[in-house]
């Protein structure tokens, strides 16, 4: 008992919320550290499945749960017997989940948040959403976020992430948490940049995936990432984000693996649009959450509202929600007027 780990101050006991593949990657990744871990699943039938098969056969085969990993779908207990929250739901479900847990009266816990994306219509990112509905004290928040396929972290694949909060204890302690030798944890400030990076590389890697699908060839997709990345960064500046969080493991490097990765759900997504498919075709078979279909939307709200040019975002929403064709995007991003690659 003298020897527990503590976070914040409180022996470990995670709570994971999300069944998914990132939830039950996390919920594996802490428990392989003999943490005792439960990862919550809503649907109970899922999660007695997963309860009886040691695995999460629908989101993650293959991985076998260590012994201190528990599955449940009753929030209330779960949520009672908990020191922090480990956040690994779809964007679109985070208020509602929040909400969730306040109703239940229950002392409020600090969360790390695993989540990417932008809410649509409120157009507010994830700790916005978290400090509305749940925790009042922001020091109490952090993002991890990076390039991680839940595939290869449950395989040990060798990982590099970051955490960031306003806190610097809750990011030290977040990223003494989740460090291994194999999962390796880096620090930053900047929650709001971090989570603007994690947000926008999706619509960058969907964008990416068309051009793939559409056969422009290596030139087009270089071309993308890195105007891409230039759109990211402007809009990260312009919502007060620091720009070096975007040339970071969070900005380029989730960028990357995820434009570039035949993991990534947003690319596949992506490169079956450029091949002519239909969206509700793709996201059926899919049957996974692909983040960049609702932050398109969102992020090029928020980039009206603020007067920031964002046309790889501006073309991937015009494809996805006013059915406009892959020639007419395409034109609409090589037409633009030329200028100096410096301005901003
Ligand atoms: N997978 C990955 O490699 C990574 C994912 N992420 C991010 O993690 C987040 C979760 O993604 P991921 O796990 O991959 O998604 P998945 O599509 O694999 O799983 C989503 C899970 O969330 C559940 N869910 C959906 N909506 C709600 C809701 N309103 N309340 C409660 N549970 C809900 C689903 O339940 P049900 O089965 O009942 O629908 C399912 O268990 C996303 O923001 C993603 O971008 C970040 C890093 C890596
Ligand atoms: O965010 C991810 C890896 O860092 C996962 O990307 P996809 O959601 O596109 O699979």
């Amino acid at each position: 008992m003298g020897n527990e780990p503590l976070f914040l101050g409180k022996p470990v006991r995670p709570l994971v919320l999300g069944g998914g593949s990132w939830g039950t990657a996390l919920a594996f990744h802490l428990a392989s550290k003999g943490l005792p871990v439960t990862l919550w699943v809503r649907d109970e039938t899922l999660c007695a499945m997963i309860s009886s098969d040691r695995e999460n056969r629908v989101y993650l085969p293959g991985a076998i749960f260590p012994k201190s990993l528990d599955v449940t779908s009753n929030i209330e207990k779960s949520l009672s017997e908990a020191s922090f929250i480990v956040l690994a739901i779809p964007c679109q479900g985070v208020r509602e989940t929040m909400k969730t847990l306040s109703s239940l009266g229950a002392p409020r816990l600090p969360i790390v948040s695993g989540t990417k994306g932008i809410e649509q219509k409120s157009l507010r990112m994830v700790s916005e959403i978290v400090s509305e509905c749940y925790l009042s004290d922001p020091d109490q928040y952090a993002v991890l976020s990076g390039p991680s396929f839940a595939k290869e972290v449950v395989r040990n694949s060798p990982t590099a992430v970051v955490v960031a909060s306003r806190s610097q204890v809750m990011a030290k302690e977040t990223q003494s948490l989740f460090n291994t030798n194999y999962f390796k944890v880096y620090t930053r400030a900047d929650v709001k940049g971090l989570e603007i990076c994690g947000a926008l590389k999706n619509v960058i890697a969907l964008a990416a995936g068309i051009s793939d699908g559409m056969g422009l060839g290596a030139n087009s997709r270089a071309a993308l990432l890195t105007r891409g990345l230039a759109e990211m960064t402007r809009l990260g500046v312009a919502l007060g984000a620091n720009a070096t969080t975007f040339s970071g493991l969070g900005g380029v490097g989730d960028l990357y693996l995820t434009a570039t990765g035949e993991q990534s759900r947003n690319r596949t997504v992506g490169v079956r649009l450029g091949r002519g498919e239909k969206l509700e075709d793709i996201l059926r078979d899919l049957g996974q959450v692909a983040e960049g279909v609702t932050t398109a939307q969102s992020a090029h709200m928020l980039a009206l509202g603020h007067g920031v040019d964002l046309p790889v975002t501006r073309a991937v929403y015009r494809l996805l929600y006013e059915e406009a064709s892959l020639v007419e995007v395409l034109r609409d991003v090589m037409d633009r007027p030329m200028k100096d690659e410096e301005e901003f």
